[in-house]
């Protein structure tokens, strides 16, 4: 007999797309259960009023611009059986689509992973939060999901969701976008921002990748986030108008005014505490980037993960009497990890070929590109 409230047929709207796809393995693979989906751009999904009949748990997953009209539709469809379900989403704005769950007679929870679908099976490491609108019989479930999930769960209201991502997502995304406006502008045509990077920081490196990671994705999901939070337009006019006091006091030269203002008030505001860690956060970062520039290097997988795969793998270097500069793991886009060994400066091409030769023919590992 089909037990809903302990393993519940979970449907997943937008299963076809890059988090309904994860979700979809999640759901099978690390909870064992049974999984459908629907999606218009997948024809072998199932029809909505299938999935509003048989998931017990329903979880939208589609583009934040039509996230309410999908959530009206399939509250439309069977009130019925929406009474004895849970209904989540996964959109990056909680407001709009919790609002529009809790139109239905649904239990309901909103959430939001701090991250693009990872490479890895769980949500282990990152930030989830969790919005509930309405919860009774699904509760444990909901605590195995999440236990599940393996994310760092914060919980809190739609409300502060969206205030909390107009700083953590429109200031990051806007600030970002506008300072690399400007660079393309001010650079001309022929330049681009390779030319600069002989020449960068760590922080300038950082906040090209963070701006890279944006172009890359769907532009769609940067310019919704910016759209649908109601919080954004406030918070990036508090940022032009800092930033306008800093200019004015650039533009009068004023040292005291830059000093006094800005610089005093966000490090008191900041404490010892957060000025501390976020100093040496830097400084790790600052130290991997220099090691993830060094040559020669290898990127190896291992084909065995067990315990002491690694130590042979360190083994094989310092049988060839190569000194290892740096060893630092990483995941494939297909989700394999990669150790990626910096060699000394003076190793030969040759003996870095012939100690990956013998990794390969051991069965120990394989050379991956990185
Ligand atoms: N990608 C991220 O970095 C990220 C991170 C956290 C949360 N989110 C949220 O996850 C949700 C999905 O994002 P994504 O990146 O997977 O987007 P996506 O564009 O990869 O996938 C969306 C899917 O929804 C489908 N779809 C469109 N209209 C539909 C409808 N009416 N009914 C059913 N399916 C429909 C599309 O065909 C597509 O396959 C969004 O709400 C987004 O805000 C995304
Ligand atoms: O690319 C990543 O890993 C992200 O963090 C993606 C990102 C973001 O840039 O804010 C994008 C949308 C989601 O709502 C959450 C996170």
């Amino acid at each position: 007999m089909n037990q809903p409230h302990q393993n519940p047929i979970v449907g997943v709207i937008g299963s076809a797309g890059g988090y309904g796809r994860w979700l979809c393995q999640f759901f099978a693979e690390r909870m064992g259960l049974q999984v459908i989906g629907h999606d218009p751009s997948d024809s072998s999904s199932v029809a909505p009023e299938a999935l509003a009949a048989r998931a017990d748990v329903l979880l939208f997953s589609v583009p934040i611009s039509v996230t309410q009209q999908a959530i009206e539709h399939f509250a439309q469809l069977n009130p019925a059986r929406a009474e004895q379900q849970l209904w989540l989403d996964i959109t990056s704005v909680k407001q709009m689509p919790v609002e529009a769950m809790l139109r239905s007679p649904a239990e309901v929870v909103g959430l939001h992973p701090m991250a693009a679908p990872p490479k890895t099976p769980t949500l282990s490491g990152r930030p989830l939060v969790v919005c509930e609108g309405r919860l009774q019989q699904w509760r444990p479930w909901l605590d195995a999901f999440l236990t599940a999930s393996e994310a760092a769960c914060v919980h809190c209201t739609p409300e502060e969701h969206d205030q909390r991502m107009a700083a953590i997502q429109n200031v990051v995304h806007g600030l970002h976008l506008a300072q690399f406006l400007s660079l393309a502008r001010s650079s001309g045509s022929l330049s681009s921002p390779a030319d600069y990077l002989p020449f960068r920081t760590t922080g300038f490196e950082a906040d090209l990748a963070t701006t890279a990671r944006m172009l890359q994705a769907d532009h769609r999901l940067y310019t919704d986030i910016l759209l649908h939070n109601p919080n954004a337009l406030t918070a990036l006019q508090g940022v032009q108008a800092t930033l306008s006091e800093i200019i004015d006091a650039l533009a009068r030269r004023d040292r005291q005014a830059l000093l006094a203002g800005p610089f005093a008030e966000v490090s008191a505001w900041f404490g010892e505490t957060m000025r501390g860690e976020g100093h040496r956060t830097f400084e790790r970062i600052g130290y991997l980037l220099a090691d993830l520039a060094v040559e020669p290097h290898v990127f190896i997988h291992l084909e065995r993960d067990q315990p002491g795969s690694l130590r042979q793998l360190l083994e094989a270097f310092e049988s060839a009497a190569i000194n290892i500069d740096s060893l630092h793991s990483s995941r494939s886009a297909q989700g394999e990890v990669h150790f990626r060994i910096g060699v000394a400066r003076d190793t030969s091409a040759a003996a870095l070929r012939t100690v990956v030769q013998q990794i390969e023919r051991s069965g120990l590992g394989r050379q991956v590109n990185g």
